[in-house]
């Protein structure tokens, strides 16, 4: 596990005067899960869309397997293997989950949502998207319209389309928010199969106890600046982290693990 797949070097930007993040680095290893983790407003989401390649940074780098991405459109930085989730689920509610997931690896092949519907039909999209929504666990609902989901299968199904493009790097914000035990638990081993085939997880979370279940590393961010980096038991014992989160009366389970 010590090959970088992404490295984020002093990575800043800035809205007008607001530092949204503001000189962070940390990297991840092939096969890694890393959590990112801050209170509101600390700057994971502005993170993502600058390594997803929806904000450009103004300051610092960000390198995909050594390549400097800074700028690179969202579309390039999918077909470079940076794979993607949002917070609010954003599927084509008509379509039926299968097709969902068709439309995403027409966009692996073609990189616009104009030109995917060539890929549409075909035997062997529909073979390959079946076998995605098999490694979710949607296979039972391809057929089904994707507004008739409830959420922790709607959350499945954005994963299964951030899959269909092949990541080599994944990236989850807040993908477990809203769901029940069972569905975080089945959620959780989803992550874990999908590491064990040597694909890196950056993952958003508020829920303490998943993010520290989770991560091999955790990286947490406040007011746009890292506070503290390190193992889930460094993290859940730094005063630094737990002031940040008590400050904001959120996530005190914090202090409860220690
Ligand atoms: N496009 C934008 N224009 C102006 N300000 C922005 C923009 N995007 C984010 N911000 C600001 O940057 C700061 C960091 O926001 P961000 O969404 O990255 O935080 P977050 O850590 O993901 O928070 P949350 O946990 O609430 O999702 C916030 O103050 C936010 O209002």
């Amino acid at each position: 596990m010590s090959e970088v797949i992404l490295e984020v070097k002093n990575l800043s930007i800035n809205f007008g005067g607001l530092k949204a993040v503001d000189d962070v680095s940390f990297e991840i290893k092939r096969g890694e899960i890393l959590g990112l983790l801050g209170p509101n407003g600390a700057g994971k989401t502005t993170c993502f869309n600058m390594i997803s390649g929806v904000y450009k940074p103004t300051g610092g780098e960000i390198l995909l397997n050594g390549m400097r991405t800074n700028g690179f459109p969202p579309y390039k930085m999918a077909m470079l293997g940076v794979g993607r989730t949002f917070q609010v689920v954003k599927p084509f509610s008509e379509l039926s989950v299968l097709d969902n997931v068709i439309v995403a690896l027409g966009m692996m092949k073609y990189g616009s949502f104009r030109l995917s519907w060539r890929f549409w039909n075909t035997a062997e999209s529909r073979l390959r998207a079946m076998e995605i929504l098999r490694r979710v666990g949607l296979a039972d609902k391809a057929e089904l319209k994707a507004a008739l989901l409830p959420l922790g299968n709607l959350r499945k199904l954005e994963i299964a389309r951030a899959l269909a493009l092949e990541p080599k790097l994944l990236l989850l914000d807040e993908c477990f928010s809203g769901l029940r035990y069972e569905e975080i638990k089945a959620t959780e081993e989803l992550i874990m199969r999908i590491r064990e085939d040597g694909v890196s997880v950056l993952f958003i979370e508020h829920n303490m106890r998943v993010a520290m279940g989770l991560s091999d590393r955790i990286v947490v961010l406040d007011h746009g600046r890292k506070l503290a980096e390190g193992l889930p038991a460094e993290i859940s014992a730094n005063p630094a982290v737990i002031e940040a989160y008590l400050g904001k009366g959120d996530c005190a389970d914090v202090a409860e693990r220690q």
